[in-house]
């Protein structure tokens, strides 16, 4: 198995709590509150621990509030290279109603000082030594400017091991401009960091061309309970899920790049990854905790998925990390 490094620029306590129906502007009385430590790259460490990958974690993390976290990484076995700042981590509200509808409200995260930015880019060589991939997942705090993060992402791309990023919005657009070797954005995240309407697949596989020729080589769009579509550098693949009750849809996306990850880096033929990473990403959505509880469930659904080349894309196996 692997070393991988997630990095988590603004992590979160995720506080969900359940509820029969959200009425906005009335009294609303929840079921039951959980409270997690959270944000994208720690989700998908998670997953990939449960993977039997090792996992180091490094980003921003509240010097007042880091219990949470601290026994997360602690029961997980994860190596903790967080950089701890004034203040606290921010906490993000996920109202979940029976039917499976999520309603997210992300706080803005940290403000972090050029200080604390300068310590975790003169960290980056000694923390990606030795590591076999490096995933960086999330939004950004304050104080992380645009350019700062281009700078990181191209301090990594330097450095040997292959770069996975999933963000949104300008920082989304920003890294694309560095060509990570893996993306996953959301279909609305990509139309909107590449300002062009993604309506129809064809839109879709067009953009996906124009990414790919700046040298990002595999590009997965995850579009809800319709699946994804992957654009990987000599074969484009569809999956579609099988029907699951969806508890939560929180972490899905995290769960689906960690399962990419996995098959890529185990060097599986595409339909393989493909099939397990639609299945932890299915799996996910019916539970609110980030991980594999279910070992057996995942290869029931693992089969359930349907997967098939995109019309008209070569199926290659030519998934090889370079
Ligand atoms: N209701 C659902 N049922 C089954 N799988 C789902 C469901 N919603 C999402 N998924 C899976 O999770 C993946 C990521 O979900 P998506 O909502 O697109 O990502 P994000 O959380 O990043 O916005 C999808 O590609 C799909 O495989
Ligand atoms: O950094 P952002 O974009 O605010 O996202 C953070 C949120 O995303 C999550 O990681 C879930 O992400 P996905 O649903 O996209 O997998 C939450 O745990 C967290 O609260």
């Amino acid at each position: 198995m692997a070393r991988i490094l997630t990095i988590t620029l603004n992590p979160a306590l995720d506080l969900t709590v359940r509820l029969p129906v959200l009425c906005p502007g009335e009294v609303n009385r929840g079921e039951a509150l959980y409270v997690q430590a959270a944000g994208k790259g720690l989700n998908v460490a998670q997953v990939l621990a449960d993977l039997g990958h090792e996992l180091s974690v490094t980003g921003f993390l509240g010097a007042d509030n880091p219990q949470d976290f601290e026994t997360l990484f602690a029961a997980r076995g994860f190596h903790d290279a967080f950089v701890r700042v004034p203040g606290q981590t921010r906490s993000n509200f996920k109202l979940a109603e029976s039917d499976g509808r999520v309603t997210d409200i992300n706080g803005p995260g940290l403000d972090v000082s050029s200080a604390a930015l300068d310590m975790l880019l003169a960290k980056i060589p000694q923390l990606v030594a030795g590591q076999e991939a490096v995933v960086v997942a999330g939004s950004l705090p304050r104080g992380v400017t645009l350019d700062w993060f281009v700078e990181l992402l191209t301090q990594l791309k330097q450095q040997d091991a292959p770069l996975v990023l999933d963000t949104s919005g300008a920082a989304l657009h920003a890294g694309l401009q560095v060509a990570p070797w893996l993306v996953k954005p959301n279909l609305a995240e990509l139309a909107e960091a590449c300002a062009v309407p993604l309506a129809s697949p064809a839109q879709l596989a067009v953009q996906a061309q124009c990414l790919q020729a700046m040298g990002i080589a595999h590009l997965v769009v995850s579009q809800g309970a319709e699946g994804l579509c992957w654009f990987a550098p000599d074969a484009h693949w569809q999956a579609r899920p099988p029907p699951v009750e969806v508890v939560s849809t929180v972490g899905a996306g995290d769960s689906l790049l960690a399962g990419m990850l996995h098959g890529l880096l185990q060097g599986w033929p595409a339909e393989r990854t493909l099939r397990l990473a639609t299945a932890v990403a299915a799996q996910s959505v019916g539970q609110l905790a980030f991980g594999i509880p279910d070992a057996a469930q995942l290869a029931r659904l693992a089969e359930r998925v349907e997967a098939r080349p995109l019309a008209g894309a070569s199926t290659t196996d030519n998934n090889k990390i370079s």
